[in-house]
């Protein structure tokens, strides 16, 4: 059999970014509308230091308003909840995002649940979870999202495919399976205690790996032409004091028995932004009361 096809995410978020940026322009020419992401960032850690600022420059591009708040390490809850507050009431801020993970002193679930569910670009908000889950109108978490984007451009119709997603977190695995099912796939989810979980991933004919553990999904896990589509994102040691990027899927391995893969970087990465900047333009749209366009 032929080696898997490699699915560019960076090439196909390059494309929705453009289409991101049109409408904006479209916008801001018919409604003098421009939507606006405010990112922030509470500590150092460096892995979200460069995400943020990918964030804020990508954001530029597409001709939209952004903001970056960046507060220190011992912020203590009630301010950053007076930060959230103040964003929700800001007529120029249309998107929301609280970088994650947060310092031990902020209860995550506070932060997110206090953020106005019309702003919640992550969709991480319950009421968003609820409605993606009810299959009505929501904020899509912005990973799940890239990822059945690039899904639907490799596979067309996903309905009837057995879908198998690894990984069962509020932010990826969790929305993931609900946008499946809603695309009328047979959807299993695995987790940590999930027997014999090389089997169950045999059985997709689509395989979504958000697990955090690098290189974990071996080429005899996957069904000969499946789609595989790893989420991880894991900095590992390469040697010489430096690091680099590997998913949880063996690409290496993988690549001589699946149909279509992704590769880490490069794959599911850009997407997430990329659907960053679509969501954002989505909730300006609504909170404005037009229908955002039917290119996004
Ligand atoms: N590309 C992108 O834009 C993004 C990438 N990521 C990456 O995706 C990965 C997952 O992220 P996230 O969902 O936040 O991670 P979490 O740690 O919140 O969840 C990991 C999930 O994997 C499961 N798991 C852990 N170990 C195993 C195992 N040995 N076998 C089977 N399942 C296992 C856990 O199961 P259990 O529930 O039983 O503990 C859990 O459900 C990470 O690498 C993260 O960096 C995350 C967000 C965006
Ligand atoms: N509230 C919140 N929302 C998030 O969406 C969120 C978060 N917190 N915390 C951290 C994770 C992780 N995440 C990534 C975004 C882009 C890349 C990305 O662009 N990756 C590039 C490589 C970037 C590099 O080289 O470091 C790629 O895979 O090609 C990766 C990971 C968003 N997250």
């Amino acid at each position: 059999m032929s080696e898997a096809r490699i699915i560019d995410g960076k090439a196909f978020a390059e494309g929705l970014r453009a289409r991101v940026g049109e409408a904006v322009a479209g916008l801001v020419r018919a409604h003098g509308l421009t939507p606006g992401l405010a990112v922030v960032l509470v500590g150092e850690d460096p892995a979200s230091q460069v995400y943020v600022r990918n964030k804020a420059k990508q954001t530029r591009e597409a001709g939209m308003h952004s903001v970056e708040h960046r507060l220190s390490a011992d912020t203590s809850e009630a301010d950053l909840l007076a930060l959230v507050r103040a964003l929700n009431a800001d007529p120029a801020i249309h998107g929301i995002l609280v970088q994650l993970p947060l310092p031990a002193q902020i209860r995550a679930e506070t932060v997110i649940q206090t953020i106005d569910p019309a702003k919640d670009v992550d969709g991480f908000h319950v009421v968003n979870a609820g409605l993606l889950a009810t299959g009505q109108e929501a904020l899509v978490p912005c990973t799940p999202l890239g990822c059945l984007m690039l899904a639907r451009d490799t596979l067309g119709d996903l309905s009837g495919l057995e879908a198998v997603v690894v990984g069962r977190s509020n932010i990826v695995g969790k929305p993931m399976a609900q946008l499946l099912l809603k695309e009328s796939c047979t959807v299993t989810v695995a987790h940590s205690r999930t027997r014999d979980l090389p089997a169950v991933c045999r059985r997709a004919d689509l395989l979504i790996a958000a697990v955090g553990r690098p290189n974990m999904v071996k080429a005899d896990w996957i069904k000969p032409g499946a789609t595989v589509i790893d989420v991880g994102i894991n900095r590992v040691d390469a040697g010489e004091g430096k690091t680099r990027l590997t998913g949880d899927v063996d690409f290496e391995d993988a690549k001589a028995v699946a149909g279509a893969i992704t590769p880490v970087p490069g794959g599911v990465g850009p997407m997430t932004i990329a659907c960053l900047l679509r969501n954002t333009v989505v909730a300006a749209c609504r909170q404005r009361r037009l229908t955002p366009p039917e290119t996004l």
